[in-house]
C-alpha cells in the first residue's frame, strides 16, 4: 500500500555561507500493507514527525520515492498533495488540532465540505461517523467542552469521514491519561479490524506500541526494520 524507497532529506539552518546541515531522513526504504497497524518509535529528534510529514506531502524530500498504491507522490506540487491527502489520508494529532470557533459537527463536516460534498450528504455522513465514536449526543459541543479522550474522538472522526484508507497519526495519545489512552487504542484496532483501516502511528509510548503489528525505530534518520521486543 505505500512503498517507501530511498527517502532522504536534510534540514539546513542558519545564515546562507554558515549553514549547518542536518540530515534527518538517511535513505529511508519501507513498507506498509494494507489493514496493518505499524507504529514508529525513536527518541526526540531521531525524525519521526518528518517522515510523518514528508509521507503526507506536507514536506518534499530532497530525493527518494513514496508511493501509495503505486502513484508516486513524492514530487507533488502543493496542489496534487492536497488533493491526494484529502482522499487518502486521515491525521490525528497529539493535540487534536480542532477548530475552536467550530462545534463538533463542524470540525467533523469540514473535509467533506473541502471535497465539495452537498450538505445533505455531508449531514448524513457526520451522523454516522459520530455513532461510530460514540459521540452522538456531542455534535453541538464546542471543542472546549469536552474531554481530552472526547477532543480525539472528534479529531478520529475528522480523519475517518471521508474514508481513507490510511491514517497517520503522531503520537495521538500523548495528551490523554492512561484509561483514556486505553480506549483511543481500543477505538483504533476496532478501525483496523472492522474497516481494515491502516495506521502508521508515531509514539513514544509502549502501551501504543503494543498494538502494533510492526514496530520500527528511527534512529538517528535510519528506520531501523522490526523491533518486535524492543522499545
Ligand atoms: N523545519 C525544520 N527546520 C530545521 N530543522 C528541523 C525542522 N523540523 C525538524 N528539524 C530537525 O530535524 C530533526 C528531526 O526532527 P523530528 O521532528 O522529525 O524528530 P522526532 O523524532 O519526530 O522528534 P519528537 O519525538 O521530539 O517529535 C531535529 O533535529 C529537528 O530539530
Amino acid at each position: 500500500m505505500i512503498t517507501v524507497q530511498s527517502l532522504s532529506h536534510t534540514f539546513k539552518i542558519g545564515k546562507k555561507g554558515k549553514e549547518k546541515k542536518i540530515e534527518v531522513l538517511k535513505n529511508i526504504d519501507f513498507q506498509i500493507q494494507q489493514g496493518e497497524i505499524i507504529t514508529i518509535v525513536g527518541k526526540s529528534g531521531s525524525g519521526k514527525s518528518t517522515l510523518l510529514q514528508t509521507i503526507a506531502g506536507f514536506m518534499k524530500p530532497d530525493s527518494g520515492s513514496i508511493k501509495v498504491n503505486n502513484t508516486e507522490i513524492a514530487n507533488f506540487n502543493e496542489k496534487q498533495s492536497a488533493a491526494f491527502r484529502l482522499d487518502n489520508f486521515g491525521f490525528i494529532f497529539q493535540n487534536f488540532q480542532l477548530l475552536p470557533n467550530q462545534n463538533v459537527f463542524e470540525n467533523v463536516e469540514l473535509p467533506l465540505k473541502l471535497k465539495g460534498v452537498q450538505a445533505s450528504i455531508r449531514k448524513h455522513n457526520v451522523k454516522i461517523i459520530l455513532e461510530k465514536v460514540g459521540l452522538t449526543d456531542y455534535a453541538d459541543h464546542y471543542p472546549n467542552e469536552l474531554s481530552g479522550g472526547q477532543q480525539q474522538r472528534v479529531s478520529i472522526a475528522r480523519a475517518l469521514i471521508t474514508n481513507p484508507p490510511i491514517i497517520l497519526a503522531d503520537e495521538p495519545t500523548g495528551s490523554l491519561d492512561s484509561q483514556t489512552e486505553k480506549e483511543i487504542l481500543e477505538l483504533i484496532q476496532q478501525l483496523n479490524k472492522i474497516d481494515n483501516i491502516t495506521f502508521m502511528i508515531i509514539t513514544h509510548d509502549e502501551e501504543v506500541a503494543q498494538i502494533a503489528d510492526r514496530k520500527l525505530r528511527m534512529h538517528d534518520g535510519i528506520l531501523l526494520g522490526d523491533v518486535k521486543h524492543v522499545i
